[in-house]
């Protein structure tokens, strides 16, 4: 049976340095971190992981805003709020929560944060920061960022000689990881829904992660004796068996069955969704100490 790595434990590591940097910070006399965090709207899941990510931030030490707009909020009045939060001082990072309101061009109002503030690292010039490398002054996106970690974990930094396999394409998970995967020295594949014969392709994978959206598509023979996989997907699915009306989240991975193959695993729960807040935290300790004019710290 695979190892299971443990997301939680690995996140709450994070936050803890996150603390002590945040402390160090001030005693050297320079501004605490300020995280500013916007949500348009009412999406249930979006207010849970504002709340927690505002209550990460508190627990950090950090300066947290949070501005809660209103459904209706135009793209404007979105753009104002950005900007204003591109001019305070006080504010070291701007999160604006995803998905935005269908009226809302999301790619504009990403854009429109200063690169140097955009700790989810979504701007085009952390993406183009990402894949040239400049990884010493880039913000990367807070899952992928995570998910390393969790690799790291187990295998750790240099992948050198490894053959990986992104299942997922999406700019904001699947692109970076391939990325980061790149820059660690692994051989990368990047499939998606056109790849033929993905299973085959799958078992080619000393690291497998998992980032197309899908309930429990990966299956156990999809996987490679002793491969590390690493399941990005966080899908709800309906589960009569806990009663009616009731569900129960899932992975992209079938996780019993990919568990008997692999060498190490992330759960669903409990895996990478838990890092992709502390690595909210992370960099935006890093960015407050790159404002500071100080070294930026590694995790
Ligand atoms: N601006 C952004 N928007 C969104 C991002 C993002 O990185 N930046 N990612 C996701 C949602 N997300 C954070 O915003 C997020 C998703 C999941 C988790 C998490 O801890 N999941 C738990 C399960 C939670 C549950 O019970 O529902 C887990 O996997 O253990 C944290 C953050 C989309 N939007």
């Amino acid at each position: 049976m695979a190892e299971v790595i443990d997301g939680k434990s690995v996140a709450e590591d994070v936050v803890q340095k996150v603390k002590a940097l945040t402390s160090e910070l001030s005693a050297k006399g320079a501004t605490r971190p300020g995280l500013a965090v916007v949500i348009v709207g009412e999406d249930p899941a979006s207010q849970v992981y504002v709340a927690s990510k505002s209550r990460t931030a508190k627990e950090c030490g950090f300066h947290s805003l949070q501005h809660t707009l209103p459904a209706e909020t135009t793209e404007a009045e979105l753009l104002k709020t950005i900007g204003d939060l591109n001019a305070d001082l006080s504010v070291h990072g701007i999160l604006v929560q995803l998905p935005l309101p269908g009226h809302i061009d999301a790619g504009k109002v990403i854009q429109t944060i200063a690169p140097e503030k955009d700790v989810d690292g979504f701007h085009f010039i952390n993406v183009g920061k990402l894949g040239t490398g400049e990884l010493e002054t880039a913000f990367v996106p807070c899952t992928p960022a995570g998910s390393m970690l969790l690799i790291e974990r187990v295998r750790g930094k240099d992948l050198s000689g490894l053959n990986a396999v992104v299942v997922g394409r999406s700019n904001i998970v699947g692109k970076p990881m391939a990325n980061l995967l790149l820059a660690a020295n692994c051989t990368v594949t990047v499939a998606h829904s056109r790849t033929k014969d993905l299973p085959a392709l799958a078992r080619t994978a000393d690291i497998l992660v998992a980032a197309v959206g899908r309930p429990e598509m990966v299956k156990g023979d999809w996987v490679k004796p002793g491969a590390t996989v690493v399941d990005v997907g966080i899908n709800r699915i309906p589960a009569p068996e806990k009663g009616e009306g009731r569900s129960r989240l899932v992975g992209d991975v079938a996780y019993a069955e990919a568990a008997k193959a692999a060498g190490a695993i992330t759960p669903v729960p409990g895996g990478v969704g838990p890092m992709t807040i502390a690595m909210l935290m992370a960099n935006t300790v890093a960015s407050a100490y790159l404002a500071a004019g100080l070294k930026r710290p590694s995790f």
